[in-house]
């Protein structure tokens, strides 16, 4: 199996330069102006279009039990609607259960996610402790290429991880190269503003925002910082939403502490009142967390995206239909959590940040591609065009226009959040691993094509950490005895 691509401009996060691609088996094998096609070699012509690495998600829930009900998009209908936007690999996350052990979650959703057409890989969750965790952490990263340990400060009184598990789990994941990621939210604080909004008789969508404000996330995107920064561990903050979480990332870049942030498409684009809107199945279609923010809170995603303080950008893809959001009926905290977005977290990253001049082409790659790749120690596996890596590539038409809308996506959900959107510059092509699976519109994604992703432990990074902690100036007193003195 060989493709050539000939006449396009190849973007890579560095630099763009016009030359060919040639693919075989799976990997890139040339890039040059004037290739010539080998016998038998597909053929694109790229005239006009930028050839950019295909898109990495690092953030999706595909087929999640969670609040009650699983997610209503599989790992098959998933990936083909990411192939279908332009993103080549998703990481999802694997969310054992408190009092689970990881391995035995880890091999479920392994079974779940063999239909896969796109490449996938795996964040653990740590939703508990005990030594299995331990040793289970240890496995995973040694034998089965998992490199990052997901912490949800949020939802209390299901998979919550407190402070005490926070802290045995960062140091476990430091020793083994691994790097803990988070869901900043206080899941106390959220406990009882949803209690108390309860009480108060609020009981529609607009309790769902007012029960996670700014703050919220801001308090416990601080604290884990200062966790992770007394445990001398690097972190990586998911769906980063609020200004305050925003500035304590700053902050601690700022002093030079490893804190790497993560921002959604959605929380780009979609303010708060949705929550407000009359019709309660579109306000509930809205409910995820952290919740859609006042309006200033997107222009500061948007700087800090600009501004290297978040480096990738995901969707949380995680979908519920109309009769599952309706579990919430009577109780917005009832209503499963998720939005979709994988199939349009490139378009609309492209129309709204580089048609808009917020981003270059190149920052876009590095925004949905090669920093995921470097964070999550795959590049330049995945994240590049370059001889030698994955031929995972998206064929971009800056031309192509859509209006986005659920009657023409391939999202396996009722409901699409950038409803009515007309974006410029999608994907004309999508190549995986060097096979050609969507092309002007068709998908031609096969069940099971995917491959599981081995992500290395210990990107540099983490040596990096381990020194700077080596050599953490912690002090002894030398007293020569034991110290009891005998008093006369
Ligand atoms: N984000 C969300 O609302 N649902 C998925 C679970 C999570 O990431 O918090
Ligand atoms: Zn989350
Ligand atoms: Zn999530």
């Amino acid at each position: 199996m060989s493709v050539l691509i000939r006449n396009g401009t190849v973007v890579n996060a560095d630099r763009s330069f016009n030359a060919d691609i040639y693919c075989e088996d799976g990997r890139i094998v040339a890039v040059e102006p004037g290739l010539a096609a080998p016998l038998g070699a597909e053929q694109i012509d790229a005239s006009g279009c930028l050839v950019m690495p295909g898109g990495i998600d690092p953030h999706t829930h595909m087929q999640l039990p969670f609040m009650g009900t699983v997610a209503s998009e599989d790992f098959y209908s998933g990936t083909a609607a990411a192939l279908a936007g332009g993103t080549t690999m998703i990481i999802d996350f694997v969310i054992p259960s408190p009092g689970e052990r990881l391995l035995t979650a880890y091999h479920k959703w392994r079974d779940w996610a063999e239909k896969s057409c796109a490449d996938y890989s795996f964040h653990v969750a740590v939703t508990w402790w005990d030594d299995s965790v331990y040793e289970d952490m240890g496995t995973l990263v040694r034998d089965w290429g998992v490199n990052s340990f997901k912490h949800f400060m949020a939802y209390k009184g299901a998979i919550m991880a407190d402070d005490g598990v926070l802290t045995q789990s960062f140091p476990r994941a430091l020793e083994l190269g691994a790097l803990p990621t988070v869901h900043a939210e206080n899941g106390e604080l959220v406990d009882y503003l949803q209690k108390l909004l309860l009480k108060k008789g609020i009981v529609g969508p607009e309790g769902h925002p007012q029960s996670r404000p700014p703050k919220v996330e801001g308090e416990a995107a601080q604290r884990v910082i200062q966790i992770a920064g007394i445990l001398g561990v690097p972190i990586y903050l998911v769906h980063n939403s609020a200004i305050e979480s925003i500035d304590a990332i700053t902050e601690a870049r700022r002093r030079g502490q490893r804190v790497f942030g993560e921002c959604l498409a959605q929380h780009l684009l979609i303010d708060e009142s949705v929550y407000f809107d009359k019709d309660w199945g579109r306000a509930a279609a809205h409910v995820m967390s952290p919740p859609f923010r006042p309006r200033a809170h997107q222009e500061a995603l948007w700087e800090a995206l600009s501004g290297g303080i978040l480096q990738t950008t995901a969707t949380d893809h995680c979908c519920f239909c109309g009769d599952q959001k309706a579990m919430g009926q009577d109780n917005f905290a009832r209503i499963p959590n998720g939005t979709a977005g994988v199939e349009d977290r490139m378009a609309v990253l492209w129309h709204h940040g580089v048609n808009m001049g917020r981003l270059t082409a190149n920052e876009f790659v590095a925004l949905t591609s090669s920093n995921a790749a470097k964070i999550f120690n795959i590049y330049p596996r995945k994240g590049v065009i370059q001889v030698g890596s994955d031929a995972d590539l998206v064929i971009w038409d800056p031309q192509l226009t859509r209006v986005i809308s659920v009657e023409n996506q391939h999202q396996q959900v009722d409901f699409n959040v950038f409803e009515g959107m007309r974006v410029s510059g999608g994907p004309a092509y999508t190549i995986s691993r060097g096979k050609v699976v969507y092309a002007q519109g068709t998908l031609q994604a096969q069940r099971g094509a995917g491959e599981y992703v081995f992500r290395p432990a210990f990107p540099a990074f983490m040596r990096a950490q381990q020194e700077q902690n080596r050599r953490q100036p912690y002090q002894a007193v030398e007293r020569g005895h034991t110290g009891i003195r005998e008093w006369h």
